[in-house]
């Protein structure tokens, strides 16, 4: 909500400099970016429509803060942290592996996907659909607004409700004995063909709050994912160590090693 500042109570040090850092550090770029032109993009679309409002300086600041926090927060590290289980789950299931690269190569022949090249990449949808069934958020987290009951249970005003995302995504009653193991193939027939009730796939939330970036989010793991399956076999490194540790998103504790074969030549790499 613009208007007001969110620092946390000044006795609280070290938040209270780390907040005010970051508030710093999101105006100094928004300076810069006017200094030195820009383009019509969603930034922009951002700072015009908090600056064409009826806002003061310092809760057009604040607006304009908290969205660059949502974009980094929200949007970065979920997204990045999607792609890294993808490429884990990739070089850990060749036959997965080969599978996609086959419908990569034969929709894009070579070229930079576009728009259309994305929307037919039908086996690719379903592994990122089966990556983020398996690792997407631990839990989302809602609050009564107003004394509710739902299926025999009373909720009062402002109790918080979390709702345990991993349990509702490796749950066998709802997704079938073999739901803790990557299968894809169980999206061949959308959400509702995988599992019989589709709102326990939650990855992206639901209702009012669902994710506003959930289109985006695919089209970006599609473009990323996808010329790397062109260009580039991969097998897990004997280096790799499974730790997924819960931070924004659940993320690679360790990182995740690949060993990387590009044509003929072969090389290391880390996350
Ligand atoms: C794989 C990537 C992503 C995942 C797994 C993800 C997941 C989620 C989830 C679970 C929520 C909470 C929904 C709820 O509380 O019911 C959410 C909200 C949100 N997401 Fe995403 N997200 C992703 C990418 C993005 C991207 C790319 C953007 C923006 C460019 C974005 C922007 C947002 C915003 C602004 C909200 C808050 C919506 C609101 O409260 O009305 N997300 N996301």
């Amino acid at each position: 909500m613009p208007g007001k500042r969110y620092f946390p109570a000044k006795k609280n040090r070290k938040a209270w400099t780390l907040e005010k850092e970051i508030h710093a550090l999101f105006i100094k770029v928004v300076k810069e970016r006017r200094k030195s032109g820009y383009e019509k993009d969603l930034w922009q679309m951002v700072l015009e429509g908090a600056e064409n409002s009826n806002l003061s300086q310092d809760e057009i600041d604040q607006f304009i803060v908290d969205n660059c926090k949502n974009v980094y927060l929200a949007a970065h590290q979920v997204t990045a942290a999607g792609a890294v289980w993808c490429l884990m789950l990739l070089a850990s299931n060749i036959e997965w592996q080969t599978r996609v690269r086959a419908e990569v190569l034969q929709v894009c022949g070579g070229r930079t996907p576009d728009a259309n090249m994305l929307s037919k990449m039908k086996q690719l949808t379903m592994v990122l659909q089966e990556t983020l069934r398996l690792y997407s958020g631990l839990m989302l987290s809602m609050k009564a607004l107003k004394d509710i009951k739902i299926g025999g249970v009373h909720i009062y005003k402002v109790v918080n409700i979390w709702i345990m995302v991993a349990t509702l995504h490796s749950d066998p009653e709802i997704w079938g004995p073999d739901a803790l193991n990557f299968n894809p193939e169980r999206f061949a027939n959308g959400i509702a063909g995988a599992c019989k009730l589709p709102h326990s796939y939650s990855r992206f939330g639901f209702g009012p709050r669902l994710c506003v970036g959930q289109h985006l989010a695919m089209v970006e793991l599609k473009t990323l994912i996808s010329p790397i399956l062109s260009n580039f076999s991969f097998t897990l490194s004997p280096k790799y160590v499974h730790s997924p540790i819960l931070r924004v998103a659940i993320k690679p504790e360790h990182g995740v090693n690949l060993l990387i074969k590009k044509l003929f030549a072969v090389c290391a790499l880390g996350e």
